[in-house]
């Protein structure tokens, strides 16, 4: 892929999301939509974004028992997402039924530590608070489970590639040097994660909430 940047498109409205998608879209390579967009406007919604012809990011976090997963992804019905998000943290049988129902053709990657969360917040849901350690942990899990990759920040993910070469890493919590970080906290910039070797990366708020969004895009392009 040549552009490696798929914008996150958060929003309930989708005049909003097609909107900012037709301007942004000479500089990106995807589109991201999460549970704010699919809540609001579901499998139609996607469709919609889908027939803008750029390929679909569905980020909808699937983490509930095996059963569960493996239904809810098939009633996505005739969806076929290049890439759906799934929780490392639903363990290997929830992370194989995900893989096994998902459509052929799409990407099946399991987040790790959502990039919002630092080590004061990993004590504090239990966890020993090294989010380099944890990440590394669910990615050993995720590979084995057979998944295509994971969802890590940038800190961290020269260390799960050298755990899974050939895994597929998403890198959101992106942030151009001197951006707003918002409710971000394991944040680098674009250049740093494609050099220590992201896939992707998943950028949102530094597009959407700029003055010109396009603009914004074009300049972290450039970066890259
Ligand atoms: O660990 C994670 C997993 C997913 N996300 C999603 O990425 C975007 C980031 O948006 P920004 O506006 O660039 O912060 C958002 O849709 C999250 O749901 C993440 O940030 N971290």
């Amino acid at each position: 892929m040549s552009n490696r940047i798929y914008v996150a498109l958060d929003t309930p409205d989708l005049a909003k999301a097609k909107a900012m998608a037709s301007r942004v879209h000479h500089h990106v390579g995807g589109i991201k939509l999460g549970l704010e967009f699919f809540m609001a406007n579901g499998r139609a919604g996607v469709r919609e974004m889908a027939d803008l012809g750029l390929p679909i990011f569905l980020d909808l976090k699937f983490h509930d028992i095996p059963n569960t997963v493996a239904k809810a992804i098939q009633a996505l019905g005739g969806l076929e997402p290049a890439i759906l998000t799934v929780h490392a943290a639903g363990g290997q049988a929830m992370l194989e039924n995900a893989k096994a129902a998902a459509p052929v053709g799409t990407k099946v990657v399991a987040v790790t530590t959502l990039t919002s969360l630092d080590g004061t917040d990993l004590i504090a849901i239990g966890q020993n608070g090294d989010p380099h350690e944890q990440v590394l942990r669910l990615t050993e899990l995720a590979k084995a489970a057979g998944v295509d990759g994971v969802v890590c920040s940038g800190a961290e993910v020269a260390a799960a590639k050298a755990v899974w070469p050939k895994g597929f890493f998403v890198v959101p919590g992106v942030r151009p040097a001197n951006g707003t970080i918002g409710d971000q906290k394991r944040v680098v910039t674009p250049r740093a994660a494609l050099d220590d070797g992201a896939s992707i990366l998943v950028i949102g708020r530094p597009i959407t909430q700029a003055e010109n969004p396009d603009m914004a895009a074009r300049e972290i392009e450039a970066t890259l």
